[in-house]
């Protein structure tokens, strides 16, 4: 490590950019004069004095990008070529030109690429220029700092990352991803990426207003094939987000909180840069913000650092203007220590090995001799040891630089041994790496059996609940033809209870007419008693009639005689009136005879309608009673089988619901495999991407020839295509 402590000042370049539209509408020019590299503001306020500022150089707003990049970047990147660290950051208020300072609207346009593009252009520049005994590898990172959390622009997983130290790194992002880069082209399109995944919003003053600060870095490594040695340079580009009076704003949400991060940051920012350059400062407040930790080498460190300070040349921002001017002004004044960061290779380190064991050999001797000299005591001797002890003081001098040089060495052995270790460890690491890979494949597999077992367990559990399914659909058609049955049996019931009814009527009309002709059962017994009375009626008359007849006998005899006894006339007369008598008798007894036969008739009718009617009756309503118990039975064994069914379909349904949630926390736990198995084959696949790309593109050093300026850079530009990145960057867009 060179042991250069010289130190330079900070470069502070200022950039006045034209009006832009909505200036050009509201707003007049700030009054200002311009020589060489100072200016001179005459403020609006009668009360204030003309503001004198001087910079290392002064761009007007009609300098072109490439005299900016000429001007004030080139010889930073040509530092970083010799092995320095190199800075460039602008800063300045909101819509001031940061970003159309530093890449420019667009980095493939020669007019309007910014000093980033034009830097990595003089990098592969000077690569193909340079000897071809030399080395060069270069890799690359991209980060911003929005809302004080440090995130990847180019792999975006990369979030909130952390600040570290070290002694051979110093300041440094841990895990910050790195490129390694073959290619302006490919180093543009990493450029691309980043800016497209930068934070940026829009405000009055610009539509593309980026909320973060963003760093790209770039580092240089130089092998000197030949003597063998090396050397490190590393560029860092930060583009500041824009300071922004929150009162001019009208910001709230996000934006506010956006904007006043952003403010908080810039104000550390300029308190670093004060107590830097004050002089009486011991303590400098790095640690209150990230922003001036990430800077911490790049302001008052080992560090070539260029600032530009952006500015408008409104009146409308006057102010802000006034207020960079003087953030750079004072930056101005901070001074650096810039070393060459180079590193002794092996055969260097050898070769002055050699020189010190030969050194340490001779002054062996040496000690030899004078003690031999010493226990001699001799006079001509000590006139030597005299003479020797003159020439000591030139030996001592010897002794420092072999000191110096002793210490180096120790440092390279300890650089040495560091690296052996760190060597081991990544062979260790790759060894875990390599182990975990095969065991996340035999994760996978035994994952993918699993879900094939899971794959069964659902299709065995779909078949089941099919059959369910099916089961419960038979049992509701089942349900139905049964509740059809008990249907149609409740209506055979209603209908036999209807008829019931109507018979029961009908008997009742029966009854009634009984009653009506007869009475009641009484007036039946009552009709039995005249039907007697008139059976004795009838005897009576059948006695009388017979008396009668026997009357009629008795009286033919008498006639019979009286006719013999008297004459002829009288006879006759007395035989027509007997004849009379006899014939009105005998159509009374025709009468009696018919009467009682009628009677007897309707009494027969009376007492077979009775007897009949109350059988059938009887008979019709056992069997309806019968029915209606059968009915009953059959109707609560419906009840009991409905409430049967009902039970196992509740049952079913739970089964049902059981099984959905079981299916469900089954395609839940597959869901959870599937994840588990993609992320393990995500892991897998980016751990595998990860070695290979490593080994073909980017995390591999890619080391490039010098070129002998021999103009290899086009056909070299041309091999790199297909370029990896585009898909890379297809991979992490979100
Ligand atoms: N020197 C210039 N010449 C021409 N146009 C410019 C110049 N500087 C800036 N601009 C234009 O002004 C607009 C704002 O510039 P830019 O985005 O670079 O501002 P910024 O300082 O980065 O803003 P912010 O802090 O909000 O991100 C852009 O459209 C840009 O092209």
């Amino acid at each position: 490590m060179s042991k250069s402590t010289q130190t330079s000042n900070i470069k502070v370049l200022c950039r006045f950019r034209p009006l832009n539209t909505y200036e050009r509408q509201s707003s007049e020019l700030i009054k200002i004069e311009f020589k060489n590299d100072s200016l001179t503001i005459f403020p609006t306020s009668e009360y204030s004095n003309p503001l004198t500022f001087t910079f290392d150089y002064i761009f007007t707003s009609e300098s072109t990008q490439q005299h900016v990049y000429t001007q004030a970047a080139k010889p930073i990147i040509e530092d970083v070529i010799q092995g320095f660290n190199g800075t460039i950051f602008a800063y300045g208020q909101t819509a001031s030109g940061k970003t159309h300072t530093m890449t420019g609207h667009d980095i493939y346009d020669p007019y309007t690429m910014g000093i980033i593009p034009r830097m990595i252009t003089t990098v592969f520049d000077t690569i193909e220029s340079a000897d071809d005994n030399i080395e060069f590898s270069l890799k690359v990172s991209y980060c911003e700092l929005y809302l004080e959390k440090i995130n990847d622009l180019i792999d975006i997983q990369k979030k909130n990352l952390k600040i570290r130290q070290d002694k051979t790194k110093g300041i440094y992002i841990a895990d910050l991803s790195e490129h390694y880069v073959s290619s302006d082209f490919e180093i543009y399109e990493l450029l691309k990426i980043g800016t497209e995944n930068r934070q940026v919003s829009c405000n009055k003053m610009n539509t593309r207003s980026s909320r973060s600060h963003t760093m790209f870095s770039l580092t240089i490594t130089q092998n000197n094939a030949l003597d063998l040695s090396a050397k490190v340079g590393r560029l860092y580009l930060v583009d500041l987000a824009g300071s922004e009076r929150v009162v001019k704003t009208n910001a709230e949400g996000l934006r506010l909180k956006e904007l006043k991060t952003i403010n908080k940051s810039l104000n550390t920012l300029g308190l670093v840069i004060n107590q830097l350059t004050d002089g009486k400062s011991s303590h400098i407040p790095y640690r209150d913000s990230k922003l001036t930790r990430i800077l911490q080498d790049s302001l008052g460190g080992n560090s070539k650092t260029a600032i530009f300070v952006t500015c408008s040349p409104a009146l409308i921002n006057e102010q802000e203007t006034i207020s960079t001017l003087r953030f750079g002004y004072r930056a101005k004044s901070i001074r650096n220590t810039p070393k060459v960061n180079r590193e002794l290779t092996m055969a260097e380190l050898k070769i002055k090995l050699a020189k010190v064991e030969e050194e340490l050999r001779r002054k062996a001797m040496k000690i030899n001799s004078l003690e031999m000299v010493l226990n001699k005591n001799d006079v001509v001797e000590c006139e030597k040891v005299v003479i020797t002890e003159q020439t000591e003081e030139s030996e001592d001098l010897k002794i420092t630089e072999t000191d110096d040089f002793l210490a180096d060495l120790e440092e390279a052995r300890f650089k040495l041994s560091v690296l052996v270790e760190d060597n081991f460890k990544y062979k260790s690491t790759s060894k875990d790496l390599k182990s975990n890979l095969t065991q996340l494949n035999d994760d996978n597999l035994n994952q993918a059996s699993l879900i094939s077992v899971l794959e069964m367990k659902i299709i065995s559990l779909e078949s089941s609940i099919y059959n369910k399914i099916e089961l419960a659909s038979k049992l509701s058609i089942e349900k139905e033809t049964l509740s059809a049955k008990v249907e149609e049996l409740q209506s055979k019931i209603l209908d036999l209870e209807q008829t019931y009814n109507e018979k029961l009527v009908e008997s009742e009309k029966l009854d009634f007419q009984i009653k009506m002709q007869y009475g009641d059962n009484e007036i039946l017994s009552e009709s039995t008693d005249l039907i007697d009375q008139l059976k004795a009626k009838l005897i009576n008359e059948q006695q009388k009639y017979k008396k009668n007849q026997a009357e009629v006998l008795n009286l033919q005899i008498r006639l019979n005689q009286a006719l013999q006894d008297m004459t002829k006339g009288r006879q006759n007369e007395e035989k027509d009136l007997l004849n009379r008598e006899l014939k009105a008798r005998n159509d009374k007894i025709l009468y009696l005879e018919n009467e009682l036969e009628s009677i007897i008739d309707n009494h027969r009718g009376v007492v077979a309608i009775l007897t009949e009617d109350e059988e059938t009756l009887k008979i019709k309503i056992e069997n309806l009673q019968e029915i209606l118990n059968d009915l009953t039975i059959m109707h609560k064994q419906l009840l009991t089988k409905q409430n049967s069914i009902n039970i196992e379909k509740q049952l079913n349904i739970r089964k049902i619901t059981k099984l959905n949630y079981k299916i469900g926390s089954l395609e839940n736990e597959l869901k959870e495999k599937k994840q588990e198995l993609d992320i393990a084959e995500a892991e897998a696949n980016k751990l595998f991407t990860d070695i290979t790309s490593q080994s073909i593109y980017n995390r591999i050093k890619v080391p490039i020839k010098g070129g002998g300026g021999k103009g290899l850079r086009s056909s070299m530009a041309k091999s790199i295509l297909p370029n990896p990145y585009r898909v890379y960057a297809s991979m992490i867009k979100p």
